[in-house]
Formats: structure tokens, C-alpha cells, sequence
């Protein structure tokens, strides 16, 4: 079956990661496609706007300031009024952008996608795209709950300016990049030159794809117990010179301090990321009526500090996959494709959040067993 709904793709990233000059190479290029860029303006007057090059009738404002709930309905709106324009014989645009602004918790942008009736018969959330910062990142993670969950929530995340730091520098950015995120791919970049095939129609959203993309879920990082040293890694080829030039460029928000869960964003030390995703794996078949009690009793207690979950369970008694998704509260469930005959049966899951409590998401998981 074909899915003829328009893909999505969320970008996110902090205040100057790149997303602007990533927006104008997807403008840009030459792929002989059309896409629809939505931008999210901080304040009244539209700057991002003008920042992204040439196709202006290709690219939509809102101007609410920060994504929140007040910006859904914008959203909606703007989704819902590019859906209406035609192209003879295919939709009006081959895929739709929605940047967000640095300071953004990407949630609310992907929830619309799931909450809206009319968007969600017309579009698909493709995948959510992280920038990172190569140089300024660590500071971010260290200082900003937005920069930790932007990282936490991605599909993927292209780690960009790679050309402002060391070798060694970089795989430590990495080493704190999947531990915020196991799940993500990540791609490094300059001037966020990236393939675009990596960045719009992903299926980042589904499941099963980021765990065909992304063999590496299962490699603890380098430098951790358990770690499998592949080319992956990074190790050997450390060439650790100084790029600590100063480029001029000098962005205005960079350094401010954000208040982390109500304590001052300390700097120079690393006291530790609240943020982090826990895997769950089980062997024997699942009871499908006790998980899904389970699941929605914890989406409902916890879904504040839970800000993605996804799964793939072996329910007994029935033969297809048991395929969960969860943004904060929003469920989404269903039973996909059989398991194929030398499939391995098993029931994973994977919980990116704030504050999880490892031994009882364990516990009631396997709980769940029949
Ligand atoms: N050295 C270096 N600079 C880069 C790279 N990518 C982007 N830049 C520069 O970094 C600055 C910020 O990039 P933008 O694309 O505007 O970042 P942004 O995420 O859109 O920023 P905001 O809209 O303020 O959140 C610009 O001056 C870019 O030219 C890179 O890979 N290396």
C-alpha cells in the first residue's frame, strides 16, 4: 500500500546549529522536488524568513514566538492550507519542513501531527531532525533543558561543524550524544551538507527503520564497557589539532544560561544528564491486554517526563507485532505486518525521558509477560 500523505520532517537544533543554512540547501539544490518550508519566528518580525534564500513563495511563517499549544492551531492552519494547493496529478509539495525555533521543545510540533484530524489524514510525521553544534554543543547540554531534549527527541541528528572541532572532541560529543539518545543515527556535517535523502523521507518515525538504519543501537558507545570497535568509532585516527579559531560569526543567543529544572545552569562541570533512554527487552511473549494497561497507565503518570517511547512486542496468541509509538501522553498502537518465520520473537522497547526510574520501568515491563 502506498502512502500518498506528504512526510513531514521536524528540524530541530539550538540557536544557531545550522538549521537556516540547512533550509537553504534543501531550497536550493537540485533534486527536481518541491518542498514547503515552514518557519517559526521568535518575536514579530520575521528574520529566519529572510535568511532563507530564493524560493519565497515555497516558504510559510508563523509568528507566534515560541512552539507551544498556542502555536498548534498556527500550525494546523498553515499545514492545512498547503494541502489545499494542487499540482496536476500530485500533491502540491513533495515534503513539508517545519523549523523550529532554537529554544523549542520539539513535542508540541510533532504531537500536531498526531492530534489534528485533518492533518493527519493528509500528512505523515516523517522523521525529527536535530543540528547540533559540534563546538558549542556540550555547553548547550550542559546549561539547557531545550538542547537536552531536542537531542533526546530526534529521529536523527546531524552533528554539524565539524570543521570548529577536534577528532577527539567530536567522538566525546558523540559519546554524550547517544547516551541522551541511543536511538539516533548520527551524521556528521559541515555547513549542514548533509544528503538529503538522510534528512527528508526518513521513516525516522517508524520504528523499525531507525533500528534497520541505526546498527549501531546496540554498540554501547566507545570508551564503554561492552564496546565493539568498528569503523564507527572514530578511534585511531585522532588527529586532535587546535580548531579553536574564532570565525567572526558571534550569535547573540549563544550564551545565555537557561535554568535547568529550577536549578541555574551551571557551567565547566558535567553534572550529569537527566535526560536518557532506557531499553527494554523481553524473551518470552507479552500478555497484549496487561501491556497495553501498563503502557497506558505509566503514559498517564509519567508522560510529562517521558518524551518519546517506542516499541516493537510479541503479544501472545497473535501473530503480528504489537508497534507502539508515544510523544509525552499521545499513544498511537498497532498491529503491523506477522512476524516473519525466521524472525526472532522478542518484545523491545525503548523510553527517552527525564527522570526514569530504570528498575520500575523494568519491573513493570516484564511484568507484562503471559
Ligand atoms: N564554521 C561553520 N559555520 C557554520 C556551519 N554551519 C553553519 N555555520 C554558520 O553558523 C551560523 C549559524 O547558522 P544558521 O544556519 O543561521 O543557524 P540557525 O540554527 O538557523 O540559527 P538560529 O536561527 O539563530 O537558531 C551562520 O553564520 C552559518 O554560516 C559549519 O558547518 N561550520
Amino acid at each position: 500500500m502506498t502512502d500518498t500523505r506528504t512526510p513531514v520532517t521536524v528540524l530541530t537544533g539550538y540557536l544557531g546549529a545550522g538549521k537556516t543554512t540547512l533550509l537553504n540547501r534543501i531550497l536550493t539544490e537540485d533534486h527536481g522536488k518541491r518542498y514547503a518550508v515552514i518557519v517559526n519566528e521568535f518575536g514579530e518580525i520575521g528574520i529566519d524568513n529572510d535568511l532563507v534564500v530564493g524560493a519565497d513563495e515555497d516558504v510559510f511563517e508563523m509568528n507566534n514566538g515560541c512552539v507551544c499549544c498556542t502555536v498548534r492551531g498556527d500550525l494546523i492552519r498553515v499545514v492545512a492550507g498547503l494541502m489545499k494547493r494542487q499540482r496536476p496529478g500530485k500533491p502540491a509539495f513533495d515534503a513539508i519542513i517545519v523549523e523550529t525555533t532554537g529554544l523549542a521543545d520539539p513535542g508540541p510540533v510533532a504531537q500536531t501531527f498526531f492530534v489534528d484530524e485533518d492533518v493527519k489524514a493528509k500528512t505523515r510525521l516523517d522523521s525529527v531532525t536535530a543540528l547540533v553544534d559540534a563546538k558549542h554543543v556540550m555547553a548547550r547540554l550542559d546549561d539547557s533543558k531545550e538542547a537536552r531534549e531536542q537531542v533526546a527527541f530526534a529521529d536523527r541528528i546531524i552533528l554539524n561543524k565539524t570543521d570548529l572541532a577536534s577528532e577527539g572532541e567530536l567522538v566525546a560529543v558523540e559519546q554524550r550524544l547517544r547516551k541522551l539518545n541511543p536511538l539516533a543515527p548520527i551524521t556528521r556535517a559541515m555547513r549542514a551538507n548533509v544528503p538529503l535523502d538522510q534528512v527528508l523521507g526518513l521513516g525516522g518515525f517508524d520504528l523499525e527503520r531507525i533500528l534497520d538504519i541505526n546498527p549501531e543501537f546496540a554498540n554501547p558507545p566507545h570508551g564503554e564497557a561492552g564496546h565493539v570497535h568498528d569503523e564507527h568509532c572514530g578511534h585511531g585516527h585522532d588527529h586532535d589539532h587546535d580548531h579553536d579559531h574564532h570565525h567572526g560569526h558571534h550569535h547573540p543567543h549563544v550564551d545565555r544560561v537557561d535554568s535547568v529544572d529550577g536549578v541555574s545552569g551551571a557551567r565547566g562541570h558535567d553534572h550529569g544528564d537527566d535526560i536518557r533512554g532506557i531499553s527494554l527487552s523481553l524473551d518470552r511473549p507479552m500478555n497484549g491486554a496487561k501491556f497495553t494497561a501498563w503502557l497506558d497507565r505509566l503514559l498517564g503518570e509519567q508522560g510529562q517526563n517521558i518524551l518519546r517511547a517506542k516499541g516493537i512486542i510479541d503479544v501472545q496468541g497473535e501473530d503480528r507485532r504489537l508497534v507502539f509509538q508515544a510523544v509525552h501522553m499521545i499513544l498511537e498502537g498497532e498491529l503491523q505486518r506477522d512476524w516473519g518465520v525466521k524472525e526472532r520473537r522478542w518484545s523491545r522497547a525503548v523510553f527517552i525521558g527525564r527522570d526514569l526510574d530504570e528498575a520500575a520501568l523494568k519491573a513493570g515491563f516484564e511484568g507484562c509477560a503471559a
